[in-house]
């Protein structure tokens, strides 16, 4: 089969159409393939082992009977495979395949007359009607023969059967039976020519492990981690908070930066401009005369420990993320191996790193189009990525992608993936919606995004709402991170624990992806005063932790992420539906899962203070039940289970108890779906 597309390009600025290539233009058209991004030129996301769904619209005149089907292959050079397309009426068609591995993979829809099937429906409709039917018996009769004629095999011998049994009976009847039994229509579509065959464009594929849309993200520095503010954490000792870690139900663990820190404009605690004795200075500056992002912090450990870390966290059921923060410190060796892929003032300094209005005075950044950079910077950050592959790491949260060059990443990803399809890039980037969606096109597996700052049960709805509608459910997986070591959400910093239960909530039913910062869990939220910051930050000083402490949600999170786990309808962020609840401080909605077995009700009062109560709806209509209708409830956070009679219920939620219900519906008798293992 050939890669080229049986379309022919149409001049449609000359405004004329000659009539040669009006005849050559294909007799079917074929529209709104999906899932296709920007008409083919990025992949559209999938996920290895899970079913695709392909859909399009097939049109072509009269009444005739079309033959259509999705073939795709494995880039760049898998054995074409084929699957029908069915009807599904009113011109729409779809397909249903499985794509076996992480992989980039190539299809296309193919359309045709279909010419037996096209007689057979008229050979039906006349036979029903009981008009004269010989004349059409007997074409139906030379049709098989021709094809007879061309067909090899197993196929001519079935056809030859199919003859035998028409000419072996008078019985019109029987004739009639023959002609349109299944067999006979499987067998002429073995052979028959596919006259006015057209075949779309080819659209490209990006299939991921499952981890690329349903992983909770842990993020620690390893530096904290000693428990012993005297002393620089080392891998060894993230080897002993792993456990707990894991225990809670976290699939990544990741890390800052974890490569030599510059000394030159080293920032100070709570990122003053000058430090004292033995700070130890922002990880994103990174590079020092002790190596660049290749290397490891010293007092960290060595590679050996770092190797140990991976595997120990694999025994976990953790993989580690890293960092690609691609700015250096003006220590980086980098400056002086490569002058030439930075871009010098006149009087012979580098200006400072910047993402308005935050100012990062110990950092450099690399100019990616200088004459030197050309391909040398780009296959250095490349190899980089490769190296900590090669170390066992294939989860890199990038640092600012929005302030590199999109071709930079497209070309990275692309490259990284085509040797290593493992491997899932997070990006970091908190900018102008479009650009957001563009990383997600240019081959970026999930993003961050603004979920933080969404609040208000509007808010909130409209922002889940855009997700999941088209083009960005297509091409943007997005990660609900409740905090991180940048942002100290104003909505915590006076909330008390509710208010970390309830964003604990929100992410982990909102999404399939969802992470947090270490301290979250201890309900952290001391602000440097009037900022979204954390007061005494861990990006600028060691900190250490009692995670036990007092009022911690270690329990919840772990069940949060339990009935994740256990509830396949939660672990995207696709099909969620907003339902009524009369009280505009309860969010209340539904995950259902694709095969619809999986049907998740949340509630969650966005009122950490005070009890809210409401009437609300249960989706009766949904699952095929009358107004009156009795279903079968289960709380998942504490499993008991009740029966509710009706469409309207009532509800009271007490913060100060759990400020939200997540509930598992079904209706009486119905096998409830069984507890889904993780897959990853
Ligand atoms: O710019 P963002 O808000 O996306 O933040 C990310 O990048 C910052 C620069 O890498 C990083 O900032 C931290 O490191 C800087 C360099 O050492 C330092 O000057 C800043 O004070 C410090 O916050 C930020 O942490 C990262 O998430």
């Amino acid at each position: 089969m050939s890669l080229e597309s049986y379309r022919k390009p149409v001049d449609t600025l000359s405004g004329s159409l000659r009539i040669e290539e009006a005849i050559d233009l294909p007799r079917i058209a074929i529209e709104a393939v999906s899932p296709t991004v920007e008409g083919g030129r990025f992949a559209a996301k999938a996920i290895a082992g899970r079913t695709l769904t392909v859909r399009a619209v097939l049109i072509a005149d009269g009444h005739d009977k079309l033959g259509a089907r999705v073939v795709w292959r494995e880039l760049p050079a898998g054995d074409w495979q084929h699957v029908p397309l069915k009807p599904l009426g009113n011109d729409r068609w779809e397909a249903h395949f499985v794509p076996p591995r992480a992989c980039r993979l190539a299809f296309a829809v193919e359309a045709w007359w279909d010419v037996y099937a096209s007689y057979a429906d008229e050979l039906k409709k006349k036979y029903a009607a009981g008009v004269p039917i010989s004349l059409e018996v007997h074409e139906g009769e030379l049709l098989l023969e021709k094809s007879a004629k061309v067909a090899h095999g197993e196929h001519a011998a079935a056809l030859q059967g199919v003859l035998t049994r028409l000419r072996d009976t008078e019985s019109l009847d029987r004739r009639v039976g023959v002609l349109l039994a299944p067999e006979t229509a499987r067998a002429m579509a073995q052979v028959e020519a596919h006259p006015h065959r057209v075949r779309s464009a080819l659209y490209p594929l990006e299939v991921e492990r499952r981890l690329a849309e349903f992983a909770s993200w842990y993020e620690l520095f390893p530096r904290s981690a000693s428990n012993d503010e005297q002393r620089h954490g080392t891998f060894r000792d993230v080897i002993e908070r792993l456990p707990e870690i894991a225990e809670m139900g976290f699939d990544v663990l990741y890390f800052p930066p974890i490569h030599p820190i510059g000394r030159t404009h080293r920032k100070g605690r709570n990122n003053a401009l000058t430090t004292v004795e033995g700070d130890p200075g922002s990880p994103y500056a990174i590079g020092s005369e002790e190596g660049g992002h290749e290397a490891l912090h010293a007092e960290l450990g060595s590679f050996e420990d770092f190797r140990a870390l991976v595997a120990a966290a694999r025994e976990q059921g953790l993989e580690i993320a890293l960092d690609f923060a691609i700015q250096c410190s003006p220590d980086h060796p980098w400056l002086k191996q490569h002058p030439g892929w930075f871009s010098w003032r006149p009087d012979g300094s580098i200006r400072h790193a910047e993402n308005p209005p935050k100012k990062y005075e110990d950092i450099v950044n690399v100019d990616f189009y200088a004459a030197d950079a050309m391909p040398e910077l780009w296959l250095a950050l490349r190899d980089v990525v490769v190296g900590w592959v090669e170390q066992g790491v294939s989860l890199f949260r990038v640092d600012n992608p929005h302030t590199k060059p999109l071709p930079f990443w497209e070309w990275l990803i692309a490259d990284v993936r085509g040797r290593y399809p493992q491997t899932i890039f997070l990006a970091e980037a908190f900018t102008r919606p479009a650009m957001m969606a563009r990383l997600g096109k240019v081959g970026f597996s999930q993003s961050y995004t603004y979920f933080t700052w969404r609040n208000s049960k509007a808010e909130l709805q409209e922002y889940l709402e855009e997700l999941n509608e088209a083009p960005l459910s297509e091409c943007y997986r997005p990660n609900f991170f409740v905090n991180t070591p940048d942002i100290n959400p104003y909505f915590l910093q006076t909330s008390g624990r509710a208010g970390f239960l309830i964003r604990a909530a929100l992410a982990t039913m909102g999404s399939g992806l969802w992470g947090m910062y270490s301290g979250f869990e201890i309900c952290e939220a001391a602000p440097v005063p009037g900022k979204e910051e954390y007061l005494d930050s861990e990006k600028y000083q060691l900190r250490i932790r009692d995670y036990r402490a007092p009022g911690n949600i270690v329990a919840e999170i772990a069940q949060l992420n339990r009935i994740r786990r256990q509830n396949p309808a939660l672990q995207t962020h696709l099909g969620f539906q907003a339902y009524t609840a009369w009280n505009e401080h309860i969010l209340y909605f539904g995950k259902r899962s694709a095969d619809r077995s999986n049907f998740i009700l949340v509630a969650i009062s966005l009122d950490p203070h005070n009890a809210q109560e409401a009437h609300f709806e249960l989706p009766l209509w949904e699952l095929g039940l009358a107004d009156d209708a009795a279903t079968e409830g289960e709380d998942l956070m504490n499993g008991h289970t009740w029966t509710w009679y009706g469409k309207v219920q009532w509800m009271r939620i007490e913060p100060w108890v759990l400020p939200f219900g997540i509930w598992r519906i079904r209706v009486p008798g119905d096998v409830a779906a069984p507890a889904a293992p993780a897959a990853k």
